[in-house]
């Protein structure tokens, strides 16, 4: 006997319409087997009912205030999401598995490694893969939540070497609730395919290929790297490049953003739970992310957001290292590489006596300045080719177009998110294209207050006031054909908007389409 799967769509939402809903099976004596209720629609799997018995509950049904319609369906909402997961998961190239916070097995794909092919939902991941570091990272993960990426762990498996890589996953309203585990095979010709190495890096404009020299300088020695660029400019990128360059490529880069937790939680996560010593944790306390990254590189992002107690701790431990260097036969405390990154400026965090003097030289040794957009405007051409390219291929080689004026309008814009902003750029335009030709109306740039504030954070009140009403006025004019029309929306007169062009030196391609 087949089961029933209905979906029942209402045209208003009102208290106690699904209670009416089920009194009538009630009274037809049809229990349910699951049920899933939404606003407007709720779900019903029934068991089997004749055709007969469904017209009259439906006829019933019709009575019910708010009741627009049923249908009979497949699946259920949930069942296809399900199905929809798995299908996209089977597409992957890799070995894929989701965890639930605790490490137990939620989906896998049919790329996993034979060594777990006895894997099923609900096994704990440990019983397949013995590491010490993806036990670490997600038993400390599944108490802070907030703990990033884990990346590039070799293991080893049924005699294979796999390439272990783990992101924690969060809603949108940032509720952290697993891990997607990828696995990938490394073969001997193609080892490092997946790590970002210098290669995956774009770009042609002379300040760009300097910091990229510097970088290649500096993945082959062993001091801090202090990475500075504004946001989305790529400064994590240069750190997987440099960690991947170096002979420390195949052991873990660890992450961990200092801006995105609070203070005690940073320095748990750093340090570990054992007070005194997190060095040679003997199991009783947590061991935090740079012994978790022995071997490895630890990437510090935000570094400036760091408190100033943490920043003590950290340096001592650099100091350490620096006392015992590696390939020392004396017993090493730690074997970590730093590397920083910051949007602030640390000189000023300095002189407000936020950011230590001392830690500031230790990891301005080595200092790498990744130019924003603004710095290597050449490269705007190069990036969008470069990422209209990767959308193709995303999308199966689908044949993308840009038109001149998108490209122009690109290319006037001051793209304070930097390359991430202009990747979303254009995959919104290619969705808002309708799959044809990008044109320029498609171009449309997000002048929220988030730029805006990231934009101007630092910045003196003056040149903080001058970049929002510049960015506002060409907003107006871009939204018009004319300075007059732009005038009049802005409620200003034409010769002061033409004053403010001047002054701000806007020309006419940055608006005119
Ligand atoms: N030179 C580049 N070539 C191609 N893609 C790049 C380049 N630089 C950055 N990207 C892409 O831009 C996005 C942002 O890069 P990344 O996260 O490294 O920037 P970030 O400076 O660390 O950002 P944030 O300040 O927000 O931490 C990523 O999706 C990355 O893949």
């Amino acid at each position: 006997m087949e089961i029933r799967r209905i979906k029942i769509i209402f045209h208003i939402n009102r208290p106690h319409l699904t209670f009416d809903i089920l009194s009538i099976l009630k009274k037809y004596d049809v229990y349910i087997v699951s049920m899933e209720v939404y606003s407007n629609v709720i779900y019903l799997k029934l068991p089997y009912i004749s055709d007969n018995t469904l017209q009259k509950i439906e006829e019933e049904w019709k009575d019910v205030y708010g009741f627009d319609h049923m249908e009979n369906v497949d699946v259920m909402a949930f069942e296809e999401k399900d199905i929809e997961l798995r299908g996209v998961l089977n597409l992957m190239r890799e070995g894929v598995v989701i965890l639930s916070v605790k490490g137990i097995v939620e989906y896998f794909n049919n790329k996993v490694p034979v060594a777990l092919r006895d894997i099923k939902v609900g096994s704990s991941i440990f019983d397949f893969i013995e590491n010490e570091n993806l036990k670490n990272f997600i038993e400390m993960s599944g108490e802070v939540s907030n703990f990033g990426t884990m990346r590039n762990v070799e293991i080893e498996l049924d005699s294979k070497n796999y390439l272990l890589n783990v992101d924690s996953l969060y809603s949108e309203d940032r509720i952290f609730s697993g891990f997607l585990l990828t696995l990938k095979e490394i073969t001997l010709d193609y080892s490092f395919d997946n790590y970002i190495t210098f290669e995956d890096l774009v770009g042609e404009d002379e300040k760009f290929k300097e910091s990229i020299e510097k970088a290649k300088n500096a993945s082959k020695v062993e001091s801090p790297v202090l990475l500075v660029g504004g946001s989305g400019t790529g400064k994590e990128m240069f750190a997987r490049a440099i960690h991947s360059n170096s002979d420390r490529s195949t052991k873990a880069f660890v992450g961990i953003n200092c801006a995105a937790m609070p203070e005690e939680l940073l320095e748990s996560e750093l340090f570990g739970y054992e007070s005194g010593s997190f060095i040679g944790a003997n199991g009783n306390g947590k061991r935090g992310i740079l012994e978790i990254a022995d071997g490895g590189t630890v990437f510090l992002d935000e570094i400036g957001e760091m408190n100033y107690h943490i920043q003590s701790r950290l340096l001592k431990i650099i100091e350490e290292m620096e006392a015992v260097p590696r390939n020392s036969s004396e017993e090493v405390p730690l074997d970590i590489r730093i590397i920083a990154a910051t949007s602030k400026d640390l000189e000023k965090l300095i002189e407000e006596k936020k950011f230590r003097v001392d830690l500031f030289y230790k990891l301005n040794i080595l200092k790498i300045e990744i130019p924003t957009i603004r710095e290597r405007p050449k490269d705007i051409e190069v990036l969008i080719e470069y990422f209209l390219k990767v959308l193709s291929k995303r999308y199966g080689d689908k044949k993308i177009e840009i038109s001149q004026g998108a490209i122009d309008k690109m290319k006037s814009y001051c793209w304070p998110g930097n390359i991430r902003e202009m990747q979303n750029v254009l995959e919104k335009a290619l969705v808002l294209s309708d799959g044809g030709v990008i044109e320029s109306e498609n171009i449309t740039f997000d002048t929220s207050e988030v730029y805006n504030r990231e934009m101007t954070e630092g910045a003196d009140l003056n040149s903080a006031v001058s970049y929002f009403e510049r960015n506002f006025i060409l907003k107006a004019l871009r939204n018009n054909s004319s300075i007059r029309a732009a005038a009049k929306e802005l409620n200003v007169t034409h010769t002061l908007l033409l004053n403010r062009i001047k002054k701000y030196e806007i020309r006419d391609e940055d608006w005119k389409k």
